[in-house]
């Protein structure tokens, strides 16, 4: 083993300056390390280890962001972006969660903690204290007040690493910090200015390409939610750079607004199915829209009524389906072209990804489009990996997280396409040639991204001169409900076949059959959050009666017998 006796030091003097909180597991979860702030320090400064080695690892620039997304403002959270951009391999996940747990709460314990990195750097053959090697770690953080201290834990943790240097970008969306690292790897320019300044230059280009008389189709008034976080104050700054959209953002976060995600922000919205503090009568008839405490989600709604706070909802299924209405047709106006060797090289497999919280409608939707409609579980991690195995693979979950990604071999082949189109400036293959193009300039290839996927909806929407309410027209979401259930251990239910069977405790599937049966229309799921100590139930019915009493009735069912311990 090459680890060099300063290195065993490093990692032992600074660990005993972080134990873990007593009695306390955590564990990467759905989207990485969550819990109340105060008692993150220990969990952060390991991460910072982690990271380091995953780029002393992979010889490539590794992202740790700081957050906790849609979560109270109380609470934080880290996770590791790799060198793709694209979250933390699952291989590494087990490392992960045996590193952040180990107790070392007096120094002989802290050469525990050094007998775990030291195995897992032997079985992964990782050139720690080589005496060439190098890392190198990206920080980000959102704009919650704990960010500040959690973001020095990290960098302790990663200074621990003999040869890791961190390089703190300050406060960004978490969608920035994958981009950066994804285009930080690829040798491109991955400032934050490079980054409006992409997303600005594709936005540009697609508007250039909607016929005048759709653009004018489309109200131009148009209102974003910022959750008081960060994605309104970035949307700010790229505003200003736009041409072709006119956008008035609230809930800034600023001295004076309300706090982070407290009744605001997509998370709020998309679970309440109401308009977020800010809002009201007077937006009566505009197209809202709203993102999330990191920006990596987005959601669209209109008021139905004046007098009440309810919202016509347009979520990630339903963005998903515009996006995909929209790419299958540049798709088949490029398979019309007559040159059939051209045609051959762009062969192309579109593929859309969903998961169990997709609405039945949307899936229903998707599928009579002839799309192709694959499902895993929560998770972006998950839907990411197999968006990725597709030439243009879509996905979203419901709350609205999700992006298009490309395929480089598809990207190259467009390329080529649209060169040899050149000479045929107006021909419809060409423009659809330079749209797809100008998507994946857009679109965050790393993963979702509220301020991307905001600007390629506008685009879309001038495309079609679509308002809101055509867009929501697509198709009617089924009634459906979500409740979360306390329980005392949500390890003890297990699930399969994407989430959407229960495995354990036995007998509880059958009975959640059983209640289902009883709808017409009926589907419910039951599955342990990644992110939250709760059991989320999901109900969908004809009727918002009655997937509301199918939830409930579930809701009873997984009361009793997670109380009960009888498995
Ligand atoms: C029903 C729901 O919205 N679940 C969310 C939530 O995960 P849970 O594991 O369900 O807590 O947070 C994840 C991270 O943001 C997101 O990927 C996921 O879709
Ligand atoms: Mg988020």
């Amino acid at each position: 083993m090459a680890t060099s006796i300063n290195q065993h030091q490093s990692i032992l003097e600074s660990a005993s300056r972080f134990p873990l909180p007593q009695g306390l597991r955590f564990s990467y979860g759905t989207a990485g390390f969550r819990a109340e702030a105060s008692v993150l320090a220990s969990t952060v400064f390991r991460s910072g280890i982690l990271a380091a080695l995953r780029s002393l690892k992979t010889g490539a620039v590794i992202g740790l962001m700081i957050t906790a997304s849609h979560n109270p403002v109380n609470d934080n959270g880290v996770k590791i972006a790799d060198p793709d951009g694209g979250m933390l391999t699952q291989q590494w996940e087990p490392f992960a969660d045996a590193l952040i747990n180990f107790d070392v709460s007096c120094m002989c314990i802290s050469w525990a903690i050094m007998l775990v990195v030291l195995k897992f750097v032997e079985e992964e053959n990782i050139p720690l204290g080589g005496v060439n090697s190098s890392a190198e770690i990206l920080l980000g953080r959102d704009t919650r007040p704990s960010g500040r201290a959690l973001v020095e834990a990290a960098k302790q943790g990663i200074s621990a690493v003999i040869g890791a240097v961190a390089i703190d970008m300050g406060i960004l969306t978490t969608p920035q910090l994958h981009w950066m690292v994804r285009r930080r790897n690829k040798r491109m320019k991955a400032s934050e200015s490079d980054y409006f300044e992409q997303l600005a230059k594709s936005f540009r280009c697609l508007v250039d390409l909607v016929p005048k008389e759709m653009a004018k189709l489309v109200d131009a008034k148009f209102v974003v939610d910022g959750a008081n976080g960060v994605g309104g104050e970035k949307l700010e700054q790229l505003k200003g750079m736009l041409t072709g959209l006119e956008v008035e953002v609230r809930n800034l976060g600023r001295k004076g607004d309300g706090i982070l995600n407290e009744n605001v922000g997509a998370d709020y919205v998309q679970k309440e199915k109401v308009i977020p503090c800010g809002f009201g009568s007077d937006d009566m008839g505009i197209r809202c829209a709203s993102l999330d405490g990191d920006a990596d989600r987005l959601v669209y709604f209109r008021l139905l009524s004046a007098n009440s706070r309810s919202v016509d909802l347009v979520d990630g299924d339903k963005i998903l389906s515009l996006f995909a209405v929209f790419i299958k047709e540049q798709l088949d106006s490029l398979s019309k072209m007559t040159n059939d060797k051209l045609r051959n090289r762009l062969s192309s497999r579109l593929g859309v990804v969903q998961t169990a919280y997709a609405n039945g409608a949307s899936t229903h939707y998707l599928k009579q489009l002839g799309l192709e409609v694959v499902f895993t579980p929560t998770g972006v991690k998950y839907l990411h990996k197999k968006a990725s195995e597709y030439d243009i693979g879509i996905y979203f979950e419901a709350n609205g997280h999700g992006t298009i990604l490309f395929s480089e071999d598809f990207i190259s082949s467009l390329h080529d396409v649209e060169k040899e189109l050149a000479s045929c400036p107006d021909c419809e293959s060409r423009n659809a040639a330079l749209r797809l193009l100008a998507v994946n300039q857009l679109i965050n290839q790393a993963v979702g991204d509220a301020l991307s996927g905001l600007l390629l909806a506008e685009a879309i929407l001038q495309y079609y001169g679509w308002s809101i309410n055509r867009w929501s027209e697509l198709y009617h979401d089924l009634p459906s409900k979500q409740l979360k259930v306390k329980v005392a251990d949500r390890s003890a239910v297990v699930t399969a076949n994407a989430e959407t069977q229960v495995v354990k405790p036995s007998g509880l599937q059958e009975l959640i059959n059983a209640e289902t049966d009883k709808y017409s229309h009926g589907r419910c799921f039951i599955r342990p959050s990644g992110t939250e100590d709760i059991i989320r139930v999901y109900a969908e019915a004809s009727t918002q009666e009655a997937a509301d009493s199918l939830a409930q009735a579930v809701e009873q069912h997984v009361k009793r017998l997670l109380t009960e311990k009888s498995f």
